[in-house]
């Protein structure tokens, strides 16, 4: 089994600042629930906001493609990317079938009903599990349909194994499914339907 798209082992700045924020972003939901009133604390972060928005390229590069089309797709997905403060981040490994395998478990921000997990988060998830598995056997695509079936609740704070493997091919058509698991049990299902396409990973 092979860690997928990893980087480098030691986290350079982006991700130590990345895993910061997620921190933050935790104890400010913690913070809000406890009834903590933190004046001084919000006016730190949005200084500290408004410093980093002065010296980042602007979004518009990112949507052309003149920034981040070096770094691996993996890296800065709002999934797995170790440098995406919205990522849990999840580590995928590819197994020797050609399936991507992940453990987590999902922080309160990723909350729908409470203490489970929101159900596009699943997706979301399930989503990149699969792509993962895509690309490993060469057909690399956007996904054009999926379908969740939602079996049990995905508990927060509980270790989750995602799954994500390709079914079959046709032409330009690759369906694929990806799974949640907890204690053995699926809890969601996701069959895809991804199309290939040149993609600029
Ligand atoms: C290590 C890698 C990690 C990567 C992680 C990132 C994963 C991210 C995954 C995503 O989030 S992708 C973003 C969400 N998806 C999109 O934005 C896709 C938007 N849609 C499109 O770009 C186009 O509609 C699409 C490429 C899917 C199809 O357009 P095309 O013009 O290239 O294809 P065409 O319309 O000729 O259709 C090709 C075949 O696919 C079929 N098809 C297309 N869209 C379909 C659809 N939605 N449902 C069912 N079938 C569909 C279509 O019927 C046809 O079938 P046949 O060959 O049998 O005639």
């Amino acid at each position: 089994m092979n860690e997928v798209d990893s980087g480098s082992g030691t986290p350079d700045a982006v991700e130590v600042a990345a895993d910061a924020v997620r921190r933050l972003t935790a104890a400010i939901l913690e913070s809000r629930v406890r009834g903590v009133a933190t004046p001084d604390v919000s006016e730190k972060i949005s200084v500290l906001a408004d410093r980093l928005e002065a010296v980042a390229a602007h979004p518009r590069e990112c949507v052309t493609g003149k920034i981040g089309t070096h770094e691996g797709a993996l890296q800065r997905s709002p999934v797995s990317g170790p440098k995406n403060p919205v990522a849990i981040p999840l580590r995928f490994e590819q197994c020797d079938d050609g399936s991507s395998l992940a453990h987590t478990e999902f922080p309160r921000q990723y909350q729908g009903p409470p203490g489970l997990v929101h159900g596009g988060v699943s997706g979301l998830v399930l989503d990149v599990a699969m792509a993962v598995a895509n690309s490993a056997a060469g057909r690399a695509g956007v996904t054009a349909e999926m379908t969740l079936r939602y079996l049990r609740p995905t508990p927060l704070y509980t270790e989750v194994t995602v799954r994500g493997r390709h079914v079959r091919v046709e032409g330009r058509k690759t369906w694929s499914q990806g799974t949640l698991e907890v204690d053995g049990e699926t809890t969601v299902v996701c069959d895809g339907l991804f199309i290939t396409k040149e993609l600029a990973l």
